[in-house]
């Protein structure tokens, strides 16, 4: 998988790297990296394809107009944030700061922006890097984020709607398809569990209820205490309900009104694909909002891919007048007398900013690039609540179009025989043909389909090239043969083109700590009371991504980049913000998270 321009992708050595540290020091001496006057040269961007105000086509290292701000200590300091990558999360909080006025600059390791939302092509297939659920994308409420984030920075992307969300084929021939219609998805499921009616009523309506909630509000960091006051001002209801099932999580109250156990296992699925956890570790508040969006705002797919979202998102920052750089592998997060000041990349560049922010995952920010001498007390908080997520085998083929039969479904999940296997590597398939909703992605005749299964670093350490690639093509073939048995006759032999990626793909890819796909709890949690917010113990050093508040997801982590956003701009002074209060709030916030 991800092929193309691998070797380009490798960092380079550090170039004198010594020397430029030492010249980097000295009072007034510029950084290696090329000055722009202000007002300078606009940000490149390509020409054809607009979606929106976004171009089509990936732009690489584009530069937009920095601003050179004296610091008074001599030296030069040019930016008020410097987001460390340029996944949806390290985006929308670079693109909402740039939005605001702030000079944000973000250093992307890979070629193109996106990280696991990004894409790649090959021989006419065009595929998405991870999930095509496009949660968050509708066109009301408050909380389609992907829509807002791409608005605000004056981008509308033409959409799909997606008739279902998902259909599960599930032990016993169970077979729920979730329609995007509520009534209709529920009428369905009542239909297959008749002795439940009155029990999946009163856990869906539960699910609404929040949502409901968290629909009312304008959403804000949490951690600025002036929004939040202000929210329970005008939205106490709300707001107390939001508060009430905070530390809960879906399975029990999945078991409060459920007593059937195929019923609970059913429920179970739905989390997990969302979680990569069962219901009893799902906190309450997200499983609403996916169990809920589906039906309000939709699920809806990007006309050319899910690529398209970054690719706007980045280049609408350069629009703001910020910029981003590709190639460009943060090392370091530069510290001084415990403040984060700066990042170095693994060519020894290195910049400056009031801010930094890293979409880097906790493990790798905290583990790798940050240089302490030992683990602060909300990171070891962190790791004692929560590890880390497996990674993910993903299979990219083109198929040809003969073994798709007419009205298939987008997204399947199939789990065969045993419900014992949901959590299992390799246990059960998530399958997405985005092609169904969109042919552009594809040669005339052809399918493309993104198969992906849960799988461990463990299982692909320590392998010879000959070993590891024998190993991806027998697991490989056992999922395919699978998905054959059970929905697609002649699917092997109608593949035109395969590509798999192990979990070293996706830890070499996206620089995430084994692949991982992001923070599951360690034991059943307490809801979403132990996921940390943006703040970190590092004065100046922000986190935003999926180890942050609320979690995985695509809407998840634009959620987590709207409120970094906030919460920088109110500490360099873009936004209202009380001191005294900020303290007051944060100390109970870090109690409470202890409590988890
Ligand atoms: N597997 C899936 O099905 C799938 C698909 C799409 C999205 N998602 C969701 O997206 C979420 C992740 O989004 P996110 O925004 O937190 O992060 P992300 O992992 O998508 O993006 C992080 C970006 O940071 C870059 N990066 C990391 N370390 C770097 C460094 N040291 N220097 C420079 N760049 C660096 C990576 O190259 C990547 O582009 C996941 O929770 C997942 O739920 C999952
Ligand atoms: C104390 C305090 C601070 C508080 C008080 C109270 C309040 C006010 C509160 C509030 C809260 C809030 C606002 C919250 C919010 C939340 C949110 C927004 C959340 C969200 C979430 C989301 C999610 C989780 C999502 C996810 C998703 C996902 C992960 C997806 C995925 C997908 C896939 C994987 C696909 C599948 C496929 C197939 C089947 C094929």
């Amino acid at each position: 998988m991800l092929r193309l321009g691998f070797r380009s992708l490798l960092p380079s050595p550090p170039l004198h790297a010594d020397a430029l540290r030492r010249r980097r020091r000295e009072p007034g001496l510029p950084s290696r990296e090329p000055r722009r006057r202000p007002g300078g040269r606009r940000g490149r961007r390509s020409g054809p394809g607009t979606v929106g105000k976004a171009p089509m086509r990936a732009v690489l290292s584009v530069e937009g107009p920095v601003e050179r701000v004296a610091r008074g200590d001599g030296r030069e300091e040019e930016y008020d944030a410097i987001v460390i990558g340029s996944g949806i999360g390290g985006l929308v909080a670079a693109t909402q700061l740039a939005v605001k006025g702030a000079r944000v600059l973000v250093l992307e390791k890979y070629l193109i922006p996106g990280g696991s939302s990004g894409y790649y092509e090959r021989d006419g297939f065009t595929f998405d890097v991870g999930s095509s659920v496009m949660f968050g994308f509708g066109d009301k409420g408050n909380l389609n984020l992907i829509t807002q984030a791409l608005a605000a920075v004056g981008c509308t992307m033409q959409v799909i709607p997606d008739p279902t969300t998902v259909h599960f084929h599930l032990p016993g021939g169970l077979s729920v398809l979730v329609h995007r219609n509520y009534n209709e998805f529920i009428r369905q499921l009542i239909s297959k569990f008749p002795h439940e009616k009155e029990g999946i009523l009163k856990f869906y309506s539960e699910c609404w209820r929040i949502f409901n909630a968290l629909n009312s509000l304008e959403l804000k960091s949490l951690e600025e205490p002036i929004y939040l006051f202000g929210q329970f001002f005008k939205k106490p209801s709300e707001c107390l309900t939001l508060a009430y099932y905070l530390p809960q999580n879906a399975g029990d109250i999945a078991r409060k009104f459920i007593k059937d156990p195929q019923l609970l296992s059913f429920i179970d699925a739905e989390c997990f694909i969302v979680s990569t956890v069962n219901a009893l570790h799902t906190p309450m508040i997200n499983a609403s909002m996916v169990l809920c969006d589906r039906h309000f705002g939709g699920i809806n797919y990007p006309v050319g891919g899910v690529g398209g979202i970054a690719k706007a998102l980045a280049n609408g920052l350069v629009e703001k007048g910020s910029k981003i750089l590709y190639k460009a592998y943060a090392t370091r997060i530069i510290l001084e007398h415990g403040r984060a000041v700066g990042v170095r990349l693994s060519d020894g560049r290195e910049f400056f900013a009031k801010t930094v922010i890293s979409n880097a995952t906790r493990w790798d920010t905290f583990g790798k690039l940050v240089k302490v001498d030992d683990l602060p007390e909300e990171e070891k908080n962190f790791q004692r609540i929560y590890v880390k997520a497996p990674s993910f085998l993903s299979i990219h083929m083109g198929v040809k179009d003969t073994v798709v039969p007419p009205n298939t479904d987008c997204h399947h999940f199939i789990l065969e025989d045993d419900w014992a296997n949901l959590e299992k590597p390799y246990g059960s398939i998530f399958l997405s043909i985005p092609t169904v909703l969109d042919s552009s992605l594809a040669p005339e005749g052809h399918h493309v389909f993104h198969i992906f299964t849960t799988s461990c670093m463990e299982d692909w350490k320590g392998l010879s090239h000959r070993d590891y690639e024998e190993k991806k093509e027998l697991v490989a073939n056992k999922i395919i043969s699978r998905l054959e048995n059970k929905l697609f006759r002649g699917l092997k032999s109608s593949i035109v083109l395969k590509e798999v990626g192990t979990p070293k793909t996706h830890r070499r890819f996206l620089a995430r700590d084994d692949g991982t796909y992001g923070p599951i709890p360690r034991s059943i949690p307490k809801g979403l009371l132990g996921m940390p917010f943006n703040t970190t113990a590092i004065d100046g050093l922000y986190c935003v991504g999926d180890s942050c508040f609320p979690g995985q997801g695509v809407i998840a982590v634009a959620f987590s980049g709207v409120m970094c956003a906030h919460r920088v701009a109110a500490d360099i002074g873009l936004e209202k913000r009380s001191a005294v209060l900020d303290a007051a709030l944060l100390r109970l916030l870090g109690w409470l998270r202890k409590m988890a």
